[in-house]
């Protein structure tokens, strides 16, 4: 197995460096720009993310916010970005996983969902059948898509969220922890409470600048990966436009 680089020494670092272990992934180094850390879940932080130019090996961007983790994907294009599965999550045959995505311990993902690349599926979130999540997603701990939820680009499902089924929600989009969304978002923003509503432009919030382009995911080339650790499943990725 490559050395896989991650990059971000953080706790969500530390999960996904974890999967990797149990990935089969043997050496395993970090990148962070704090250059005070020298270690991160007993493996060591080399340097600043620049240094992927330099370094052999897979990479995994390890930083919650999506545009970086974008970024930091399109900089290092044409290196491989592995699909990183935890043992104990639970995916039908179908699903399709983009490069770059962590499917973290607890999670289901039923049938005939897509999930694209660089996106997170947080620890014990589900996302049923028929879901199309857009690339850079980030499906919080605990969050439940029921099915036939489309999710765009760079969008965050906070923590505890629950998405009732048949619902679209557009690029760009923060779902505040614990909303109920029982309707198509189609305006970006910030949405929050049960059922949700969207957060008024004067209320304090912390979206930042440059929200990226809100295309969604057009991959596609499907690609098998056998799963090294769970005989009975097996799974697809789409590979990098
Ligand atoms: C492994 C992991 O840790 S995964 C990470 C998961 N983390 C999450 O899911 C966090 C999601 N983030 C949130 O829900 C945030 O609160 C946001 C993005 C919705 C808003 O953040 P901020 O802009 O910083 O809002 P701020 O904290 O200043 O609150 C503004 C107001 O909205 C209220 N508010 C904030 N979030 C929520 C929420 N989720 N639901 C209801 N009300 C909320 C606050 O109580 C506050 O109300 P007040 O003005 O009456 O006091």
């Amino acid at each position: 197995m490559n050395r896989l680089i991650i990059i971000g020494a953080s706790g969500h670092g530390r999960v996904v460096a974890d999967i990797a272990r149990l990935n089969e992934y043997k050496d395993i180094v970090f990148l962070d720009n704090n250059s005070d850390l020298k270690e991160c879940a007993g493996y060591p932080v080399l340097g600043p993310d620049i240094m992927t130019a330099e370094l052999d090996g897979d990479i995994f961007v390890a930083v919650g916010n999506g545009r970086i983790r974008k970024k930091l994907m399109e900089r290092d294009k044409g290196r491989i970005f592995p699909v990183l599965i935890h043992p104990h999550a639970v995916i039908a045959a179908d699903v399709l996983i983009g490069e770059g995505s962590v499917v973290m311990a607890g999670t289901v993902i039923n049938g005939n969902t897509e999930i694209g690349r660089g996106c997170i599926v947080n620890t014990s979130a589900s996302v049923d059948h028929d879901c199309i999540l857009g690339n850079f997603v980030h499906v919080s701990v605990g969050a439940h898509l029921c099915g036939t939820v489309t999710v765009g680009e760079d969008t965050w499902i906070g923590t505890g969220v629950i998405v009732s089924n048949n619902v679209e929600i557009c690029s760009d989009t923060i779902i505040g922890a614990g909303a109920v969304i029982i309707n198509t978002i189609a305006e970006e923003g910030i949405y929050i409470g049960v059922p949700a509503k969207k957060v008024d432009g004067d209320e304090k919030v912390n979206i930042t600048d440059d929200k990226v382009s809100k295309i969604k995911g057009s991959n596609s080339g499907r690609y098998s990966v056998s799963c090294p650790f769970v005989a009975t499943y097996s799974w697809q990725y789409r590979k990098a436009a």
